[in-house]
């Protein structure tokens, strides 16, 4: 069994991570920080296999590096902090650190879709469509597909109600336009990635790693 505790566990993700992890035959849920419950990352690393962060952009770094510190595994779904602070604070710690901006199987293949599309095609720029809630724009996974591409790629960010986490990858050419469109209508969409995550961090051939597509399709 895979011992896993859930940072941000109150929050949306974090509380639908906690659900996947108690249904999952192979892992138990031994731990849920989230200051709302009164407990710290500190305080459920004990006994902890794989800690899963779903907290906010400013909290990532500190528990991370906290937990691959004590040799706790990190699966981190959060978006928004400094890739450069985290790969610094991670370096070198018995923990392997995992982190997908986008755990949804639709949004990485558009994001491959995409990579393959700017190869050919001159101009693109990126919509990105997000719940009121979002504290980070751009979203995770704009930047991720941007970099992805060739070229400069402007990205513009929509926060309204009614919207989960929709994103359009707009081509244009003369004559015709192709968009890649992801829609994400359920946070169970992002499930099936996290447990994908949670199975394999312990064997990362090195730490981090980024990106669901380097799990699905190891090259
Ligand atoms: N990679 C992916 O596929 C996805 C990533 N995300 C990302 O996940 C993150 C969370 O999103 P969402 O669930 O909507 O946000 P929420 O605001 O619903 O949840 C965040 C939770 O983390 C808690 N928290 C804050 N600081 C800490 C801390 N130090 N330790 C433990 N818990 C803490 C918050 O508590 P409080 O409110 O009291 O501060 C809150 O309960 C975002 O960065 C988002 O972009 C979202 C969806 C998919
Ligand atoms: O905050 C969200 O909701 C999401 N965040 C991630 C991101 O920043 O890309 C993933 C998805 O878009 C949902």
């Amino acid at each position: 069994m895979i011992k896993v505790a859930v940072a941000g566990a109150a929050g949306r993700m974090g509380a639908t991570t906690c659900e996947a992890v108690e249904a999952a035959d192979d892992m138990e849920l031994v731990g849920r920080a989230d200051p709302s419950l009164g407990t710290s990352v500190a305080d459920v690393l004990e006994g902890t296999d794989v800690l899963v962060d779903f907290t906010l952009p400013d909290q990532v770094v500190a528990n991370v590096q906290l937990a691959a510190a004590s040799g706790v595994h990190c699966v981190v779904g959060a978006t928004g902090w400094d890739e450069d602070e985290l790969r610094a604070a991670v370096a070198d710690r018995p923990g392997n650190v995992f982190f997908a901006p986008n755990f949804a199987i639709g949004a990485v293949l558009m994001m491959r879709f995409a990579a393959e599309a700017s190869k050919v095609m001159s101009g693109a720029e990126i919509i990105e469509y997000h719940h009121p809630k979002k504290v980070d724009a751009p979203s995770g996974t704009a930047k991720r597909t941007a970099a992805l591409m060739e070229g400069e790629v402007p990205i513009h960010s929509v926060r309204l109600p009614g919207i989960v986490a929709d994103q359009d990858v707009i081509f244009g050419e003369e004559g015709q336009s192709l968009i890649i469109r992801h829609v994400t209508s359920d946070l169970a969409s992002f499930m099936p990635g996290v447990l994908l995550a949670i199975r394999n961090v312990a064997e990362l051939p090195e730490s981090p790693v980024i990106g669901l597509e380097k799990l699905l399709w190891p090259s």
